[in-house]
């Protein structure tokens, strides 16, 4: 059973609701890194299942907010989302059970192995696809991520890529990450209505989608190189766009910058972008 098996309810008789995970179920291993919300570290779940479990460092999140979304956000289900199977809530800190992805972020694999995949274009384009697959399922379930970006998605075995994070930002007290002024604001991942207006929607997750598909054919370079967060806000707002990286398809860079259209309207949707990076990934094959 998996977490979020429903069949075994966790809890068996006790009044819990089915999200809430208990935490003498769990048994904590190896720290993985830390986050906005502070260390996250691998962990077992009743002895066998894989878990990530991120330990809320006080006052990083708002709590109470979060918990009521998880119970939303635990039936967010997609074989391109990372899987959250519940939260510990009963006692502090509290816990964020998820899947565990065992080759960490995107962005530090593309970085790993640059060498294996700088040439290997059917491999770079098969992991846009995949985050296109989980980010297409939240836009038909009007699920925003609000901070879309290769240090975001996570990496399995057999190459799979995964959405994770998506929605989180909400949370996120530090107003150094949520406000656009703020200098852990995502600047090179917003399009201009965000920049201006913080106007989030799918749309502005598709600007972010293009500069992850950038970040993926660059092999994780630091889009805009090392320009400051005001110069990038400049050169978005007069529309200049990130340059067609060295070994990137011009059919594929054709697609990065319809995600990059000024209007939010003029870019596409992640369902039809799918089509269009699998038809082009046909062409290539
Ligand atoms: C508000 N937003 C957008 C947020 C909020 C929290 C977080 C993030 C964004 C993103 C960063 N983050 C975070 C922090 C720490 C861990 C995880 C994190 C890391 C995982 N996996 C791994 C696996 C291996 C390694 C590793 O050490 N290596 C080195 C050797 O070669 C293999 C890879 C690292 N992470 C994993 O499965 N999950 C679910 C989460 C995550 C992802 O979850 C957060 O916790």
């Amino acid at each position: 059973a998996s977490p979020c098996d429903r069949s075994v309810p966790a809890t068996a008789g006790l009044s819990h609701d089915k999200w809430e995970i208990d935490p003498q179920e769990l048994m904590l291993l190896e720290e993985l890194g830390s986050g906005q919300f502070g260390v996250v570290r691998r962990g077992k779940w009743r002895g066998s299942i894989d878990v990530a479990v991120k330990m809320m460092k006080e006052g990083t999140m708002s709590e109470d907010d979060f918990i009521e979304e998880a119970k939303v956000m635990t039936k967010l289900q997609h074989t391109n989302l990372v899987q959250l199977y519940g939260v510990c809530s009963k006692n502090r800190p509290i816990f964020i059970v998820t899947e565990y992805m065992r080759h960490g972020s995107l962005l530090n694999y593309l970085r790993r192995h640059e060498q294996s995949l700088v040439s290997n274009q059917g491999l770079l384009l098969d992991m846009c696809i995949q985050v296109c697959k989980g980010m297409a399922y939240l836009e038909r379930h009007n699920y925003i991520h609000r901070d879309l970006a290769a240090r975001n998605c996570l990496v399995g075995s057999e190459n799979t890529v995964k959405v994770a994070d998506f929605g989180l930002a909400r949370y996120v007290l530090d107003d150094q990450y949520t406000s656009s002024g703020g200098s852990k604001f995502p600047i090179k991942w917003a399009p201009p209505e965000v920049l201006n207006y913080t106007r989030f929607s799918s749309k502005s997750d598709i600007w972010a989608y293009g500069v992850l598909m950038w970040e993926v054919f660059t092999c994780g370079k630091m889009p805009y190189g090392r320009l400051k967060n005001a110069e990038v806000v400049e050169r978005v707002q007069k529309g200049l766009i990130l340059e067609r990286p060295k070994n990137c398809y011009k059919e594929v860079y054709d697609i990065m910058r319809k995600c990059w259209s000024p209007v939010p309207e003029n870019r596409p949707s992640f369902r039809v972008l799918k089509e269009q990076l699998i038809s082009v990934a046909q062409g290539l094959l």
